[in-house]
């Protein structure tokens, strides 16, 4: 049987009386996008912080490639494969798009011995931040300051950075916030590539998105899962519909 490269079990994380995550159970497959989708306040950026390490829950497991992720911190699981983009911005502006990538690819490959080697003329750093920027689309715009980036390509350079790191497994937050329509649609089909090459774990509010993409999504409501799915079943989902899509969806 396939194992899953994330899996989550029975985690909660209370804010006194709050119980922000309610007792959730998740698992994120090879090759898949699992959106998670919820109000307001459904706890969805509060369980992303969790597995990240951004914050410890009150009890329950997180399994990364099978180990179990407590006590590690964020660079820890980062470098464990931990893919994660769209809260802590990574990006250093006054550094072209180029460079920006090639200290990400630097960091993975270990600057120790390149420490006294101008890092701007390295090619087996160049080659492959080249690489990431032509993956996600940005190769013609490789000299421009990433401050002087469009917030779209700025989305994209964060993923050309994080992809640089060689993830397992990617964690996105509301990627698609900010994007107009172009940039959705654009976000929409690279995100659709990437899935390839780690599965991808989804919160997104945009359910135009969320539909094109998902393999499977989870409804949190409340800090509990109410529904996991394909589209279809959560799309038909009674309780979905009352408690979050609205009898009109
Ligand atoms: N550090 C904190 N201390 C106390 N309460 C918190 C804290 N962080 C979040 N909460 C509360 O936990 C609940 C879940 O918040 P969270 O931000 O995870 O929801 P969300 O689904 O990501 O919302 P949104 O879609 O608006 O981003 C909310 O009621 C929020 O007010």
């Amino acid at each position: 049987m396939t194992e899953p490269v994330l899996e989550i079990l029975n985690l909660r994380k209370n804010f006194g009386a709050l119980k922000a995550t309610d007792d959730v159970s998740l698992t994120l497959m090879p090759g898949e996008i699992h959106a998670l989708i919820g109000p307001n306040g459904a706890g969805k950026s509060t369980l992303i912080q969790q597995i990240s390490g951004a914050l410890t829950p009150t009890s329950g497991t997180i399994r990364f490639l099978g180990r179990d992720m407590a006590g590690m911190d964020m660079a820890a699981r980062a470098r464990a494969g931990l893919g994660r983009t769209f809260q802590i911005s990574s990006i250093a502006p006054e550094f072209s798009a180029l460079r920006n990538v090639i200290l990400a690819v630097q960091a993975r490959q270990g600057s120790s011995f390149r420490f006294f080697r101008p890092v701007a003329r390295d090619r087996s750093l160049i080659e492959p931040a080249m690489v990431m920027l032509e993956r996600v689309g940005l190769a013609a715009r490789s000299r421009i300051p990433a401050g002087e980036l469009s917030h779209g390509e700025r989305r994209l350079l964060e993923i050309a950075i994080a992809l640089s790191l060689e993830p397992k497994a990617f964690l996105f937050d509301e990627p698609m916030a900010g994007l107009g329509a172009d940039g959705s649609k654009s976000l929409t089909a690279l995100l659709s590539e990437l899935r390839h090459v780690a599965p991808i774990l989804l919160v997104e509010h945009d359910m135009d998105a969320v539909f094109a993409l998902a393999d499977r999504i989870s409804v949190l409501v409340y800090g509990r899962i109410i529904a996991t799915g394909t589209v279809e079943e959560i799309r038909s989902h009674p309780e979905v519909r009352r408690a979050y899509l609205g009898e009109g969806a």
